[in-house]
């Protein structure tokens, strides 16, 4: 066996260990190769975080790169502190920032929950809220929650892109949620989603142009519903004309200039229409108020309505004076209006009845004067017979002594005017043997033929009465004395003619007559006296003749 010596024993060990070795250098440049790979990979994912730490990043880089050397970089301690620090920093700003946005999205969910989302959107958006709350801190979480977010934002501007939106919901509310998406992404997407460039014009046309189809659909639901005043008709026209064309986006703002203009002036049309009318109301409730005031002397509900319409018209005047929002003055107008009316139905209620019971109590008197009428007709002609029997002689019917004594006073007060007035005194030439030859009915009866023929020869005009037994008096205003005296005469005359028979007996029956002219200077009994006289004579004389008393 051959045995080797000492020194090539040393020899072949030191060149083991040198391999060895520079095996073991090879891998730990290997190893350090790949570390400065890997950290160089690290840098770069980590940047994009913060300014700040991706400033310490490149440095990092830089220094890994600087020596180009298989050797490990020396990296200074103060950028690895510093690196250290910024890392620290960034984690917290970096979990500041995720719950910054986890309540962000926790508050616009809470907002969308308010408007009027269909019933499977809005479980989806409870959903979000509900996992933005429990990921809290969690960054993995928090980037599914954005995730989630953006993807239910997608739905509301593109849903047909996003499939089934709703997952299990009814058919009624996909129906509901699809009217409602349908409606909102195509307002979204067109808006969103630019048209190509019009000709002309070499920017394209940006996608909210498209809104312009619901604005001018707006603008013309909104002309048709406006009341537009004659003098602005033909600007609303030309609005209606170019409504009708196809609207770009260029010639939206003009239009709805113009559209916003015609608005105004038909709104101001209108407030000055009712401001016309108010003032018009006004003046008409003013001279409703002084009618009533004018009348509302005598009566307490007049009085009452013309306060209630005096309030009520002085409120009206104040909203018409006071300008404000047409729509509530119109309506306040309204209330004062239907005030009036409450209070002028009470006050008619209140006439009505009035006019009720003064109808029944003018009734009630009119009755009561009828009947007043007929008791004093009644009574007038008692008075009248009473007065006929108080003033004339029952037996002959022909004025008595009472209605001579009034006769008398009323022709003497003819006498002093200056109207001649002359007297009459006639008596039966003895009449006592009428009643003691035929009893004294006869008499009486002589008394009403001799009554009877007096009155029928009697002229108009003179007065006629009996005295009482068998004497009548004769009175006569004017004329003169001859015709009073043939007068007379004629009376003694016609008696004297007439064939009295009593039981088959011719019998002679006469009156004597005694006549007198009133002097002015004597009082009516002095003027019978001298007429008595004269009766006196014409009896003296031999009866059946008349004699005059010397004026
Ligand atoms: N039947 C009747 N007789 C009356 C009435 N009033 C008076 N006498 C009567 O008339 C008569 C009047 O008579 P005298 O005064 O004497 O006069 P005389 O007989 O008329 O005679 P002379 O006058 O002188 O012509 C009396 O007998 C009275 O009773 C009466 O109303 N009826």
């Amino acid at each position: 066996m051959v045995t080797r010596n000492e020194p090539d024993r040393w020899r072949d060990k030191y060149l083991a260990l040198l391999e060895q070795q520079e095996a073991s250098e090879q891998q730990v440049q290997n190893i350090q190769t790949r570390l400065r790979r890997a950290l160089m990979m690290v840098s770069l994912l980590a940047e994009g975080q913060d300014d700040q730490l991706d400033t310490r990043l490149r440095q990092l880089r830089d220094s890994l790169r600087l020596d180009g050397s298989d050797t490990v970089p020396l990296l200074p301690d103060t950028l690895l502190e510093q690196l250290e620090q910024q890392i620290r920093q960034s984690g917290e700003q970096s979990e500041q920032q995720h719950q910054q946005l986890l309540d962000f999205i926790d508050r616009a969910c809470e907002q969308l929950l308010q408007a009027p989302l269909p019933a499977a959107l809005k479980r989806q958006l409870k959903g979000i809220r509900k996992r933005a709350r429990q990921w809290q801190g969690d960054a993995n979480g928090c980037r599914q929650q954005l995730k989630d977010w953006v993807r239910f934002s997608c739905q509301l501007v593109r849903p047909e892109q996003e499939g089934d939106v709703a997952g299990n919901q009814s058919s009624n509310e996909q129906a509901d949620q699809n009217g409602w998406l349908e409606q909102a992404s195509g307002w979204f997407g067109r808006w969103l989603t630019p048209r190509p460039a019009p000709a002309g014009h070499s920017q394209p046309e940006p996608g909210f142009s498209r809104i312009a189809r619901d604005v001018t659909a707006t603008l013309q639901g909104l002309m048709q519903r406006l009341i537009i005043p004659g003098h602005q008709q033909q600007q609303a026209n030309q609005l209606n004309q170019r409504l009708q064309q196809d609207l770009n986006w260029y010639e939206l703002v003009p239009v709805l200039e113009q559209a916003s203009a015609l608005v105004f002036a038909c709104i101001e049309h209108g407030q000055q229409g009712m401001e016309h009318f108010l003032q018009s109301l006004d003046q008409h409730l003013q001279r409703l108020q002084g009618l009533v005031a004018d009348s509302s002397h005598n009566s307490e509900s007049r009085v009452q309505f013309s306060l209630v319409l005096n309030e009520r018209v002085e409120d009206i005047r104040s909203l018409v004076t006071g300008g404000g929002d047409l729509a509530l003055m119109g309506a306040r107008v309204q209330q004062q209006l239907q005030q009036i009316l409450l209070a002028m139905n009470d006050f008619s209620e209140q006439e009505q009845q009035r006019e009720q019971y003064w109808a029944g109590q003018v009734a009630q008197m009119q009755e009561r004067l009828q009947s007043l009428e007929q008791e004093s007709g009644r009574i007038r002609q008692q008075l009248a017979r009473q007065r006929h029997q108080a003033l004339h002689d029952a037996l002959t019917g022909l004025p008595n002594r009472a209605a001579w004594q009034e006769r008398l006073r009323r022709d003497w007060y003819q006498l002093q005017q200056g109207h001649p007035l002359r007297m009459a005194i006639a008596d039966i030439d003895h009449f006592k043997r009428f009643n003691d030859t035929w009893g004294h009915q006869t008499g009486d009866r002589v008394l009403q033929l001799v009554a009877r023929t007096l009155r029928q020869q009697l002229a108009d005009g003179t007065f006629l009465c009996r005295l009482g037994g068998e004497e009548f008096a004769l009175l006569r205003v004017g004329g003169d004395s001859a015709g009073f005296t043939e007068a007379i005469e004629q009376l003694r005359a016609a008696i004297e003619a007439v064939p009295w028979h009593f039981q088959g007996q011719r019998v002679s029956l006469t009156l004597s007559f005694g006549i007198a002219r009133a002097r002015p200077d004597e009082q009516p009994q002095q003027l019978f006296q001298r007429a008595d006289d004269a009766l006196y004579q014409a009896k003296a004389n031999g009866r059946n003749r008349l004699m005059v008393a010397p004026d």
